[in-house]
């Protein structure tokens, strides 16, 4: 295919998702299904238009002055991935399969610069209801992270120290860019690549089929760290979903002690154990919600940590066309589900024990003032800070730029080239 014929495809996925409301990886699949003779490169290509347009959504609005789906999609090529005016209308020109011509006014809008006439949410591609909380989360620069949490994300991995470590990985993916994380000290990244280009598919790598590393981002790993869970200890992971937390908290147990696994959603949860075995973890218990109660773990736990269910404001970047499904309904809901979650996941946590309350939201009204509200809501409960904990496991390392008076630690896009998450710990008194 030519690129005309891409930018076609692009505009029809993004139809798909604005009007009826489908997940774009479903749309791109509907999309390959009916177009076979579409190749992979092809299919990149056009997922790259139609994820770029999402994330920048906003701001290219302001540009075409509509959200139009042409529009979005025109001005993805020519601005966010600076091909120019010119190569449009060349691209338009030689496929008989591109879209119309561009009209007169489409040209002016595309050669204009519009950044003069947006407003600050238009400028970091953060819906409008959610702008004055945004602001109030990342302060003065909000605009930076918002556009930060618009780019492209790179691909994280999280070695496996049950099984490999990261020479030996990073030895084996040598040929994908792959380097050492800033951060983590058992992450890699493969850095995201701009435009055209294309992500090596990593769970084709035997390293991956061998269970040698996982697909994680920084923060999550650091997260995961921050909590400390110690080879031997009694362990609950009260939100396991799909794992990802747990196989992390499994290596750092090396594999000593006992680890519980638990989410209300047992669908969620269901994948879990193909990965446990492919990461060699045998330390652990998955407790159905169908068939257990978690009653026999009360005030027995070492640690509870829960990775609470949020409006995933700090994940725009690998997801953003939730940034625009999101509502204000939706967030007051995550709000009482976390409340939720902490009055449960408190009860297992025994005398003396740590209880991590972690979220991918970089919204103060799920992060600080739920720990807030916690705290006050239980006495028997302080904040233990996650910043000590970082200067111990990362004495190298810069600070965070995000960390409250109690010590909890925020991670974003921009401060420290993570996904946004946010992690506090609190200890249960004797
Ligand atoms: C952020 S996701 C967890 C992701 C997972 N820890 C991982 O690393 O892959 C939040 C999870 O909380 C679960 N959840 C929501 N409400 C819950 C509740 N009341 N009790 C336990 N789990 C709950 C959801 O089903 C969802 O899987």
């Amino acid at each position: 295919m030519k690129d005309g014929g891409r930018l076609t495809a692009a505009i029809e996925v993004l139809q798909e998702v604005e009007t009826r409301h489908r997940p774009v990886q479903a749309a791109l699949r509907d999309w390959g299904t009916a177009h076979r003779f579409a190749g992979s490169g092809d299919r990149t290509v056009i997922g790259n238009l139609v994820f770029d347009a999402l994330r920048n959504k906003a701001s290219l609005s302001a540009v075409m002055q509509s959200g139009d789906p042409r529009g979005l999609v025109f001005a993805t090529y020519v601005k966010t991935w600076e091909k120019g005016l010119l190569a449009l209308e060349d691209a338009l020109a030689q496929d008989r399969h591109a879209p119309e011509p561009l009209s007169e006014q489409e040209k002016k809008l595309l050669s204009e610069d519009a950044q003069l006439r947006s407003s600050p949410a238009e400028a970091a591609d953060v819906p409008d209801w959610l702008w004055s909380r945004f602001e109030a989360s990342l302060g003065e620069n909000a605009v930076t992270e918002g556009q930060a949490l618009a780019r492209r994300a790179p691909v994280d991995l999280r070695v496996n120290t049950l099984k490999s470590n990261r020479d030996k990985v990073l030895k084996r993916l040598a040929h994908t860019g792959a380097k050492s994380s800033s951060l983590s000290p058992v992450g890699i990244r493969i850095e995201a690549k701009p435009g055209l280009g294309r992500m090596p598919h990593v769970q084709a790598e035997e390293g991956y089929q061998k269970g040698w590393f996982e697909l994680q981002d920084e923060a999550s790993q650091l997260a995961a760290q921050l909590a400390k869970a110690e080879p031997g200890e009694q362990v609950l992971d009260y939100c396991a979903g799909g794992g990802g937390k747990t196989l992390a908290l499994a290596a750092s147990m090396q594999n000593k002690g006992q680890l519980y696994a638990f989410d209300a959603d047992r669908l969620r949860l269901a994948p879990i154990h193909e990965r446990l075995k492919r990461a060699g973890i045998h330390n652990i218990q998955v407790r159905d919600p169908a068939s257990t109660d978690l009653k026999d773990l009360e005030a027995q736990m070492d640690l509870v940590f829960i990775d609470a269910p949020c409006t995933g404001t700090g994940v725009w970047r690998r997801r953003p066309d939730s940034k625009w499904r999101l509502s204000e309904r939706a967030l007051e809901d995550r709000i009482k589900d976390q409340r939720h979650v902490l009055e449960n996941a408190k009860k297992y946590v025994k005398n003396g024990g740590r209880l991590v309350y972690a979220t991918c939201s970089v919204l103060r009204e799920e992060n600080q003032s739920q720990s807030e509200w916690f705290l006050e809501q239980n006495p028997e409960f302080q904040a233990l800070s996650a910043l000590d904990i970082w200067k111990e496991l990362l004495p190298e390392k810069a600070l965070p730029d995000h960390v409250s008076e109690s010590g909890s630690v925020m991670l974003t896009p921009h401060s420290t080239g993570t996904d946004g998450f946010f992690i506090s710990v609190f200890k249960k008194q004797t």
